[in-house]
């Protein structure tokens, strides 16, 4: 890995490459920014999405076809359906990403249609509008750029003007040099001892990251324990501090703001055990870092400016975990191992931009979920990873997809009449089967699943054979789903069990699979740091590409400051055991019942 270079006179111009061997960082000098002036591109008004004619021409394909599309009939009728539509994008280091979407309701008809619609309503610009730096966050007028923090090639990016880049890489450089102190034990704690466990405290977008991707890349570990507190029930802290030796513990107060409650109550809290301990408040240094864009904030907290990581408001939370929040995961996998996760982010980005729509992953994806919700009325997204690695990957993109596309009305302010965002959710392959999909395979609902497997796994134990078994049951689950059972075959089935007459009539209807229920299957080499994060931006953007369609603004979360402003209402309410009577009746109750129950 090369250092950072001080040379504050290498420059890089728009549509050059770094010089070989890549310089990892590249100073660009305010000379060098004023020398290339943005170029923003702008995000033209949509008209509401029912009112395209395109819209009105997927509307009535589908009311005459779309009930009789059977999949496996396609298959039956073109034996190059799995080549036609299945998408194998080649990394440059960690061998191909296969995203067969081939099991999927559709034909060339449906597929045209929804590239025609991606056209319409202008998939392509708004992405250069949120690489360009344009405001496309309007409600906040903020730029939407984490794709700036895994610009391995330092494009220069500009925000108001000025180019960011060098800023991102500096907070790299300040948690390559953190990392590395830490994990060689040169930073030690108050009394001299090497820092053994890692806090991470933070909640959303401050948590969700960094434990997916912790959790995910377990097999890259360097020796730290890490530890997740985000709940403000005080049990989550209180179970994490049983575990932990205020000499050998770093906290992490991850914050984007430093004002979320449950943060800033659990760091409190934390920093009050941690000194009854180490007794001597400048002990805090050694052992509390801040991961924040609110300096002011983080200081008054305690903690030293000098051990602040900061990031910018153009780094939206859902999407942070490639910046200073990321601090845990680099704590846990070392700085390289982080550098791969941004380089294969960045490598999906370079695809999201440079791919014909029709051969675009994200695109695909956002497209046939489209499909799905919006004409066949699905209303759920289920993401299956078949690793238990990846165990969180579906609650990380429960936040990614249902905060940024949870949302009613257009980026015009219009209410929309057609449904938006899905409900995300998911388990890990083989438990998921154990537990949910008999709905999946007999239940009344359409629910598009994406199943994720590695073809190799970190551990092949017992021969390889507990990993044969996973996929086994992965390819077992797709083909079922797609095939079901007809009457004839169940009832084959039960004659060859030797079941006739009524038994046999009664037993039938329950044997019967309808099948039809459409999968797409993401298949990596092996879930590395750098297929980890091309896989985590597949679905950023394929989030982005429906929030786009959709006409909503993807990089706001006003949902979720009504509770928390109520909640402060009714805390102050809790204080005694007065009975309340200034809400409805319910929650009157529920109030009143607490205060008389503890
Ligand atoms: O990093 P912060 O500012 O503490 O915010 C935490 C989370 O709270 C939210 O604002 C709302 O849940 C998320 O978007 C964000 O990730």
């Amino acid at each position: 890995m090369a250092e950072p270079t001080d040379n504050e006179n290498t420059e890089v111009t728009e549509n050059e490459e770094p010089a070989q061997p890549v310089v990892e960082y590249v100073k660009c000098t305010a000379k060098c920014a004023a020398e290339r002036p943005p170029q923003v591109v702008e995000m033209e008004p949509k008209p509401l999405l029912t009112s395209e004619p395109t819209w009105q021409k997927i509307q009535d394909y589908y009311s005459q076809n779309g009930q009789n599309i059977v999949i496996k009939d396609l298959f039956a009728q073109d034996p190059g359906r799995f080549d036609k539509y299945s998408l194998k994008i080649t990394t440059p280091k960690d061998g191909d990403i296969l995203i067969d979407y081939s099991k999927n309701r559709i034909n060339d008809e449906v597929l045209n249609l929804l590239l025609e619609l991606a056209k319409t309503r202008k998939v392509d610009q708004a992405r250069d509008a949120m690489f360009s730096g344009g405001k496309i966050n309007i409600t906040e007028n903020r730029a939407v750029l984490h794709v700036t923090l895994r610009n391995r090639k330092n494009r220069p990016i500009f925000v108001d003007g000025k180019n960011v880049t060098q800023d991102v890489n500096d907070v790299l450089a300040h948690m390559k040099e953190f990392t590395e102190s830490v994990l060689s034990g040169q930073w030690t704690g108050y009394t001299g001892k090497q820092i053994t466990d890692v806090v991470n405290i933070g909640i959303g977008g401050s948590d969700l990251g960094p434990v997916m991707v912790t959790e995910a890349l377990k097999p890259y570990n360097q020796g730290l324990k890490l530890h997740f507190v985000s709940n403000i029930d005080g049990t989550h802290l209180a179970e994490v501090l049983k575990l932990v030796d205020p000499e050998t513990v770093l906290f992490i107060i991850a914050s984007k703001t430093f004002t979320t409650l449950e943060t800033c109550t659990n760091a409190g809290s934390a920093k009050t055990w941690f000194l009854e301990k180490a007794g001597d408040p400048a002990s805090v240094a050694k052992h509390f870092v801040a991961l924040s864009t609110n300096e002011p904030k983080v200081t008054e907290f305690g903690i030293d400016k000098a051990n602040m990581f900061g990031f910018w408001d153009w780094v939206g939370g859902r999407y942070s975990l490639w910046s200073a929040i990321g601090l845990s995961i680099c704590l846990a996998v070392g700085y390289d191992n982080f550098v791969n996760l941004l380089e294969g982010a960045n490598f999906m980005d370079e695809h999201f931009q440079t791919a014909p729509l029709d051969k675009n992953g994200p695109v695909i994806l956002g497209l046939l979920g489209i499909w799905y919700h919006n004409f066949y009325g699905a209303q759920t997204h289920a993401i299956l990873p078949y690793d238990q690695y990846l165990h969180r990957f579906p609650a990380y993109f429960q936040q990614g997809d249902m905060e940024s596309n949870g949302k009613y009305v257009t980026r015009g302010g219009e209410v929309v009449d057609y449904t938006t965002g899905p409900i995300v959710w998911g388990e890990p392959g083989t438990n998921g089967q154990h537990a949910f999909y008999q709905l999946f395979h007999q239940g009344t609902r359409i629910i598009p699943a994406d199943f994720l497997a590695p073809a190799q796994t970190h551990n092949p134990i017992a021969d390889g054979l507990h990993h044969k078994y996973l996929l086994a049951n992965f390819l077992a689950q797709t083909e079922a789903l797609m095939n079901g059972k007809t009457p004839d075959q169940a009832r084959q089935e039960l004659e060859t069990q030797g079941l006739q007459g009524e038994a046999l009539e009664k037993l039938l209807p329950h044997k019967v699979f309808e099948g039809n229920r459409p999968t797409n299957s993401i298949v990596v080499q092996k879930f590395t740091p750098f297929t980890l994060g091309a896989l985590i931006v597949l679905y950023e953007h394929k989030i982005f590409t429906q929030g786009i369609i959709w006409d909503i603004n993807s990089f706001d979360q006003w949902g979720v400051e009504l509770g928390k402003a109520l909640a402060k209402v009714i805390e102050p309410e809790l204080e005694d055991n007065t009975p309340v009577s200034s809400h409805d009746s319910s929650t009157n109750g529920l109030i009143n019942f607490i205060k008389t129950s503890r």
